[in-house]
C-alpha cells in the first residue's frame, strides 16, 4: 500500500457491502409476518427486497402476501422493533475489517451511506466494534431524501471533507441503487459483486467490480492515479 497518496473520502453502503445482514432481515420479517397470522417467504425473496429501504421492502411483502395497506403500519413497527439490534446472523463479509484498517491507516476519511435506518445501522457498527472507523453515518432517516437521490452521499462526502460544488470521493456499494446514486452525484463506483445486486455485473455502471475485500486498497489507489 502506497502511504503517501492523497487521501481522497471513501464512503461505503452497509447492507450487502460490508456485511451479510440478509439473514437477521429474513429471520425478523419472518417472526413479524408470523406473528401477526402471515407465512413466511423465502431467504431469496426478502434478500430481493433489500435496497431501497425498510418501507420499500415491506411494500414489497405486503405485494407478496396480499397484506392489505392499512395493516403495513403495524407490520413495519413490529419489525422495526426486532429488527433494531437483529445482529445475531449477521457477518462481516471477508476481509472486510482488514480492508477498512489499511485505508484508515492510509488517512483515507471513511463514511458510511446506507439505506438502513440509524437504529440497526448503529447497532450493527458497535456489535462489530467499527463505528470509530467511520467519522460520517448517514442513514435512511438523516435526511429527507433517499438512495438513489444522491443527497445522502453528497452528504457523506462534504462532512468528510470533499468539496460539495465537485465532490471528489469514491462510493463502494452492492447494488443498482448504490450505482445510481454514485452516478447521479457523478463520483467513481466500485461495486462488490458478493451483495445483493439482482443485475448482471456488466449491467451496472461502475468504475471497478471486486470480489474480494484484499482488493480495494489498491483499486482506490489506483483511482487515485
Ligand atoms: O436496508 C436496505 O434496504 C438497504 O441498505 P443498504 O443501503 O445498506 O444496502
Ligand atoms: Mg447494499
Amino acid at each position: 500500500m502506497n502511504v503517501c497518496m492523497a487521501p481522497v473520502p471513501v464512503v461505503f453502503d452497509l447492507d450487502g457491502t460490508l456485511i451479510d445482514s440478509a439473514p437477521d432481515i429474513h429471520a425478523a420479517v419472518n417472526a413479524t409476518l408470523r406473528a401477526a397470522g402471515y407465512a413466511p417467504l423465502s431467504f431469496d425473496m426478502i434478500k430481493g427486497f433489500i435496497g431501497q429501504g425498510v418501507a420499500h421492502t415491506w411494500t414489497q411483502i405486503a405485494h407478496a402476501r396480499a397484506i392489505p395497506s392499512d395493516r403495513i403500519e403495524d407490520l413495519l413497527a413490529g419489525f422495526m422493533t426486532r429488527y433494531h439490534s437483529a445482529t445475531a446472523l449477521t457477518r462481516i463479509y471477508p476481509g472486510v475489517l482488514e480492508a477498512l484498517g489499511a485505508l484508515a491507516d492510509a488517512g483515507h476519511p471513511l463514511g458510511i451511506c446506507t439505506n438502513k435506518p440509524m437504529g440497526p445501522t448503529r447497532a450493527v457498527l458497535d456489535h462489530f466494534g467499527i463505528a470509530g472507523l467511520f467519522a460520517v453515518v448517514i442513514a435512511a432517516d438523516s435526511l429527507p431524501e433517499r438512495k438513489p437521490d444522491p443527497a445522502p452521499l453528497r452528504k457523506a462526502m462534504a462532512d468528510l471533507g470533499a468539496d460539495p460544488r465537485k465532490p471528489q470521493g469514491i462510493y463502494v456499494g452492492d447494488s443498482e441503487v448504490d450505482a445510481q446514486t454514485a452516478m447521479a452525484l457523478d463520483v467513481p463506483f466500485l461495486l462488490y459483486t458478493r451483495g445483493y445486486r439482482k443485475a448482471a455485473v456488466e449491467a451496472l455502471p461502475h468504475h471497478a467490480a471486486f470480489d474480494d475485500f484484499a482488493a480495494l486498497p489498491a483499486l482506490i489507489e489506483q483511482l487515485r492515479d
